[in-house]
């Protein structure tokens, strides 16, 4: 079985219909791009394969292992970082991610986006890339065999777009972690994805 097989999907928003009969496997530890025109349902069907939207025609089948003993089984990082509480630490925020995590988890998903020496500094005291990269630590440290990205790098400049892009790639195949991107940049779909799936 394929960890996520999305059959027939369609979802509607009133009268308009989008993503009218999509169907996607999706294999263990790939990284599949999805990219599109504007519009076109991309992250819609991102918030339905991590469960944010419920209300959908068709099926989603998701291999029972990708519930086995954690809390999140879709973390998400989104373009902006802002879902960072601003109030707390850099390893604070990481801590939030959803369990019960050790020190040492907590150390560890720091060192491996570079930020270890930064845990004690605020969210306002970051740049934009570190930000994003708290926002991945954050997703790595629940130990999710899936994660969604929509759009995560479309803010930063190309060197630390290039940077995470080549980061986030080698931690999941690391990691051996199946990955969903929503991009538009075609380059950084090629640099990551091994399939690029158009809607
Ligand atoms: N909660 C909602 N209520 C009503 N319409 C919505 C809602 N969410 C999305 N839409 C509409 O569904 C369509 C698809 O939105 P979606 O964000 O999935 O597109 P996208 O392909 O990710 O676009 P972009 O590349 O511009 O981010 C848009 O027309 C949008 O206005």
């Amino acid at each position: 079985m394929k960890l996520i097989e999305v059959k027939g999907l369609k979802k509607s928003f009133g009268s308009e219909y989008l993503l009218k009969d999509f169907s996607l496997d999706i294999g263990e530890g790939e990284i599949v791009a999805v990219m599109g025109p504007s519009g076109i349902g991309k992250s819609t069907l991102l918030n339905i394969i991590g469960g944010l939207d419920k209300e959908y025609e068709g099926s989603i089948s998701y291999d029972p292992r990708i519930f086995d003993g954690i809390d999140v089984p879709f973390p998400f990082v989104f373009q902006e970082s802002e879902s960072l509480l601003p109030w707390k630490t850099v390893e604070d925020n990481v801590r939030i991610a959803g369990r019960r995590l050790t020190q040492d988890e907590i150390d560890d998903a720091l060192k491996s986006v570079g930020l270890y020496e930064h845990r004690h500094k605020k969210p306002g005291e970051l740049s934009g890339g570190m930000k994003q990269r708290v926002s991945l630590a954050r997703a790595l440290v629940c130990r999710s065999r899936v994660l969604l990205l929509d759009e995560p790098f479309a803010s930063l400049d190309s060197e630390m777009r290039t940077r995470l892009q080549l980061l986030v790639k080698d931690l999941c195949k690391s990691k051996g972690i199946t990955v969903i991107m929503v991009t538009h940049d075609i380059a950084e779909a090629e640099a990551m994805a091994d399939r690029i799936v158009s809607i």
